[in-house]
């Protein structure tokens, strides 16, 4: 896996929910091709710290920077920006009344304007990609939990992306169909994707990311390569959490 200069970055942020100090001076940069898994307690601001990177959520301080360009807070430089990062959520998400090919061609042509037998081409290359070209064709109720996840990833890629979120994207599914998506989000990051991974996966983690981040009360409580943050978490929190967990 290769790393770059930084593509994300956060520079103390802070995000409040009323009361509640969800993201709490959070500075962080990601290189490109970098992949980075974010693990911690639930409510500990994981969810938000990838919805802030795209603006799904406004941040009350601090900056983000995508690309060298500070993010843009609404209007079509903001609608650009999303189209450069792609997200999965743990709800695919899909629309129930188009077919998958029709998920995944959507966006090239509507907000990219590409041609639609070239979408259409490239749709199925990434269908294909992701190991369901076979179901192009059938509507997302059809398919599997796994399969809509993957279709769902196909169809954040077809608007080529520059970095891919990912928030608990295994968290909805039947376990046998979890490794199906991991395996397509593992080979993701082996090309050399720039990956944030919100995720309960530590085997994930383990395997495919550069490094893991622990969060805990909304702060960045740990930011080590998976080998050393498994082998030797230095707080408190971080061994209470692995202690709690599965790790394999
Ligand atoms: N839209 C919202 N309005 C008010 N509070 C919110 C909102 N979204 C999240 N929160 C609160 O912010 C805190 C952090 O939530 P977040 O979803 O980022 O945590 P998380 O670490 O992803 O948790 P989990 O692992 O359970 O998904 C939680 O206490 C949550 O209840």
């Amino acid at each position: 896996m290769t790393t770059g200069e930084p593509l994300i970055v956060l520079d103390g942020v802070n995000k409040w929910f009323g009361p509640l100090h969800v993201l709490d001076d959070v500075s962080l940069s990601v290189g490109r091709g970098e992949v980075v898994v974010v693990i911690g307690p639930s409510g500990s601001g994981k969810s938000t710290l990838c919805r802030t990177i795209n603006r799904l959520e406004p941040i009350n301080s601090g900056t983000i920077t995508f690309d060298g360009t500070p993010l843009p807070a609404e209007g079509k430089a903001l609608a650009r920006l999303r189209s450069e990062v792609g997200m999965v959520f743990q709800s695919f998400n899909l629309f129930a009344h188009k077919t998958i090919l029709e998920n995944v061609t959507l966006g090239p042509v509507k907000v990219r304007g590409e041609k639609p037998a070239a979408a259409r081409e490239r749709g199925l290359a990434l269908l294909d990609r992701v190991g369901i070209a076979n179901q192009a064709d059938k509507y997302p109720a059809q398919l599997s939990g796994g399969q809509q996840q993957r279709a769902a990833i196909a169809r954040a890629l077809a608007m080529q992306p520059k970095a891919m979120l990912f928030d608990e994207p295994t968290s909805a599914l039947d376990p046998e169909m979890v490794g199906e998506v991991l395996d397509v989000m593992t080979s993701l990051a082996r090309d050399g994707m720039t990956m944030v991974v919100v995720t309960h996966e530590m085997g994930f983690a383990r395997h495919a990311a550069n490094r893991v981040i622990f969060m805990a009360d909304g702060r960045l409580v740990e930011d080590a390569p998976p080998a050393e943050f498994f082998a030797n978490p230095r707080s408190e929190r971080a061994k209470d959490f692995l202690s709690k967990i599965l790790t394999h």
